[in-house]
């Protein structure tokens, strides 16, 4: 199988010795991978290292067999990203926001800026400056940008982050839509257990810095648990049953 991210026993310790310990991973071309963990679990620490952002004191982060840290631009070639919040000009329409990301590529058709418009379902408002958008349609807007050079790889840190119900539903729906249609893998955080278990078919449990468990989501629930967050819970438990044993 072809593997997209291969996260290799990353580690990082801030001074406050909070961080990430030990953590590996794998991704298949054509996974909704979901990288589940509570808040302040380290799935952002993880993300900024995949995305070069930030470095490891050890381990490593190879994206379509190139090392983020030695190979960066070979790394981050066919990857599209949207880490936090979307920022864009709120003075500009969202469409003269994504024409002006879209001249950064040059090789790219004029249409592609109506395409991604249509896939996020942006095109009735593309000519409203962004600062009249809701807090879901900046988001969409987001990812029409991130999807501009037709990236093989999506990287999205908590996505749908302070959206309401209706927001949400949007954005796991374009999630879906562009997996399907644009054949694009994604790599997405969430510590929204019941939002993962919609979109994603494998899934890395994170908690207190360390990967719990990892693997295809029908094979870790396995006909034991009904959901996933029922098998969270009892993976933590065992995490700490086997901490306080050790
Ligand atoms: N620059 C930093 N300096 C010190 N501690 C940090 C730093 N960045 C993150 N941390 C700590 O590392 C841990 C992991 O943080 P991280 O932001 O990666 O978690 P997260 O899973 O993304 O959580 P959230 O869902 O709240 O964003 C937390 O305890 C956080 O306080």
């Amino acid at each position: 199988m072809d593997r997209i991210v291969e996260i290799e026993r990353l580690t990082k310790t801030f001074s406050n010795k909070r961080g990430i310990h030990d953590i590996s991973l794998n991704v298949q071309r054509g996974d909704v991978y979901g990288f589940f963990g509570p808040n302040g679990a380290g799935k952002t620490t993880v993300m900024k290292m995949m995305t070069g952002l930030s470095r490891a004191d050890q381990g490593k982060v190879r994206l379509f067999g190139h090392d983020v840290a030695t190979h960066y631009e070979q790394a981050m070639a066919k990857v599209g990203v949207l880490i936090e919040t979307a920022e864009a000009y709120e003075y500009m329409s969202g469409r003269k926001n994504l024409e002006l990301a879209a001249s950064l590529y040059p090789e790219l058709a004029r249409r592609r800026v109506d395409e991604v418009l249509e896939l996020v379902g942006l095109s009735s408002v593309q000519h409203e400056k962004v600062g009249h958008y809701s807090l879901g349609m900046k988001q969409r807007l987001g990812l029409a940008s991130a999807i501009l050079s037709k990236p093989e790889l999506l990287i999205l840190d908590e996505p749908t982050n302070g959206l309401d119900i209706e927001g949400m539903v949007q954005i796991r729906e374009i999630i879906m839509r562009l997996a399907r249609e644009e054949k694009i893998t994604f790599f997405i955080s969430s510590h929204l257990i019941y939002e993962m278990e919609l979109m994603c078919n494998r899934i890395g449990i994170l908690s207190d810095g360390k990967i719990l468990t990892e693997g295809i989501l029908s094979e870790q629930l396995k006909g034991r648990f009904a959901t996933l967050e029922e098998f969270f819970l009892h993976e933590v438990n065992k995490e700490r049953g086997t901490v306080s044993h050790a």
